[in-house]
């Protein structure tokens, strides 16, 4: 058994009563109370449920839409689009960068008319949306309201979240375009042009997931989450906006892993920290704006090609860290992501685990069950004074974005995942089915294949929609794009515009590298 946490605190044998001596009540506080270690409502599940929210989409809009439909079918809850890499990067399905790649992760949008068919008889209205997009979120932000206005639904209504989080992908994810400055300022016009006309949409999702993935432990996952999100507040403040007219649509995305009492305790953590961040350092008076609210998924990097099966015993473990730690929505990866796109009846069962979890167990029945708990309480303070120590060095070096220049969280993180693969390699680290308890032969499994005939259809669907529409008209509007991004108005105003016109996603995002060029990472070992 491991005597440390993944964090590497040492695991006290037993933990009792004297762990907890001198502990502050106030540092608990309830449920739906500052500062939220037990949650940011005072019911939690009793009154509702997390949102089941599966990550999906490939291929082209078509066979992304009857996914989608089909999860609604199977009882999700919310709807979350993975976009193909093309999409991500801002270029469309025609571009000589993009062969070999169109609908391959996710669903290749090119244009408005991509958009109103990836949500076609799905009432915007009434589904909350995420889109995993980055660098072009502002684009499909504004693709996903014209088509709601398409619909007839009013954009006040509509409800959802873009990832919108650039600095962790030059830090882990790596589909950034633009470099930092105007990056950030890009995320601060969506925070300004959400305030006035999508209210409702959770504006970005600060992600650890990313990083975790890429090796970070729970305490660094937490501390460099944190400190990018306090990047993006200094940036909207810096443009103008008050804290409390943007803070309450922030939002976070973490990962769970299998070591649930350290998961647990992270959630926790994360809330305390975020709350008195806000209240403390940026005077937030707006309840709402110190309330951590976050969207989790099961680990994809704990899964094994090895006997995928009992990825369905591992996923089950992880989403109970999930939600004994209080996240308002849930992706459970299907078990056989280590391999390939998941296959329908793989992400059916990822979806059933949420509901045994919601309505089989008794999970649901109490707030926070693990409150009090000696061990699960130490470790909430063990990971909220060791992120805290890690964020005051990410402060030294000036900050999140300068931290990034310098490659200090890549490297941190680099030397923690080099670690734990050399723990499971000398089988210090047991992986089930791979460094132990192997099998000499797995049973055959059928992965999912996407038509090699899909790029074809798409970039012919794109010639189609470049013939037909006023040329002229998108050309200005492209003009006026660029002309805005050189200067400091609100940039998501002409873009809106030129989508409407039928400009791309490649186009528009062209547009932004023509003023804003693009970032070249500094090489870091
Ligand atoms: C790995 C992969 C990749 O790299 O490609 C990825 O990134 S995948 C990444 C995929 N990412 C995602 O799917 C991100 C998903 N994120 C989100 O859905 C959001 O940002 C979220 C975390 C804030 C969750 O939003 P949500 O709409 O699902 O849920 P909410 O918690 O906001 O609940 C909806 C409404 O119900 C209310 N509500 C909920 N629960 C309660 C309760 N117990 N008591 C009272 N009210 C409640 C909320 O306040 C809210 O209303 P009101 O709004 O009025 O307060």
């Amino acid at each position: 058994m491991r005597g440390e946490t993944e964090s590497g605190t040492p695991f006290a044998r037993v933990y009792g009563p004297a762990d907890r001596e001198g502990a502050d009540p106030a540092a608990l506080g309830e449920p739906g109370g500052f500062p939220y270690t037990r949650g940011v409502h005072p019911g939690m599940y009793t009154e509702r449920p997390w949102t089941m929210r599966q990550y999906a989409g490939f291929g082209t809009a078509r066979e992304s839409n009857a996914r989608y439909r089909e999860l609604i079918g199977h009882g999700t809850t919310g709807l979350s689009v993975a976009f193909d890499l093309p999409t991500q990067m801002g270029h469309d399905s025609d571009a000589p960068l993009a062969a070999g790649e169109v609908g391959k992760v996710g669903v290749a949008i090119d244009s408005v008319e991509d958009m109103a068919v990836l949500f076609d008889a799905i009432p915007l209205g009434e589904v909350s949306t995420s889109m995993t997009i980055n660098a072009p979120a502002a684009v499909l932000l504004l693709l996903y309201e014209l088509v709601a206005e398409e619909q007839g639904v009013p954009a006040e209504r509509l409800t959802g979240t873009i990832q919108n989080d650039v600095l962790k992908e030059y830090i882990a994810r790596g589909t950034y375009i633009f470099p930092p400055e105007p990056s950030l300022r890009l995320v601060a016009d969506t925070f300004a042009y959400c305030r006035e006309h999508l209210p409702r949409w959770n504006t970005i999702s600060i992600s650890g997931y990313h990083m975790a993935e890429a090796g970070a432990t729970p305490a660094q996952e937490i501390a460099f989450t944190l400190a990018n999100a306090i990047a993006y507040v200094d940036a909207a403040l810096g443009a103008g906006l008050a804290v409390d007219e943007f803070a309450p649509r922030l939002s976070f995305f973490f990962v769970a892993r299998t070591t649930l009492l350290e998961e647990v305790a992270k959630f926790r953590a994360a809330r305390r920290i975020w709350a008195h961040l806000m209240r403390d350092r940026f005077g937030a008076q707006n309840p709402r704006s110190m309330m951590l609210r976050c969207h989790t998924q099961t680990a994809g990097v704990q899964l094994t090609a090895q006997q995928p099966e009992v990825n369905l015993v591992r996923v089950t473990v992880q989403a109970m860290a999930a939600v004994l730690g209080g996240t308002q929505s849930l992706h459970t990866n299907s078990f056989d992501e280590a391999i390939a796109l998941p296959t329908q009846k793989a992400a059916r069962l990822a979806l059933r685990t949420q509901q045994v979890l919601a309505h089989e167990t008794d999970l649901t029945a109490t707030v926070d069950p693990f409150a009090g708990s000696y061990v699960v309480e130490s470790l909430t303070d063990d990971l909220e004074a060791e992120a805290l120590r890690l964020m005051a060095a990410v402060e030294e070096r000036g900050g999140a974005v300068r931290a990034i220049e310098e490659g200090f969280q890549k490297s941190e993180i680099e030397r923690i995942a080099y670690r734990v693969a050399r723990e499971v390699d000398e089988g210090e680290r047991v992986v089930v089915g791979v460094n132990r308890f192997t099998v000499e032969e797995d049973e055959p499994y059928q992965p999912l294949r996407l038509d090699p005939a899909l790029e074809a259809e798409q970039t012919a669907r794109l010639a189609r929609l470049r013939a037909s529409r006023d040329g002229a008209a998108v050309r200005t509007a492209l003009e006026e794009v660029r002309r805005v991004a050189a200067g400091s108005g609100n940039v998501l105003v002409p873009l809106k515009e030129a989508l409407r016109r039928r400009a791309t996603v490649g186009e528009v995002c062209d547009a932004l590298r023509d003023v804003w060029g693009v970032h070249r990472p500094r090489e870091t070992f």
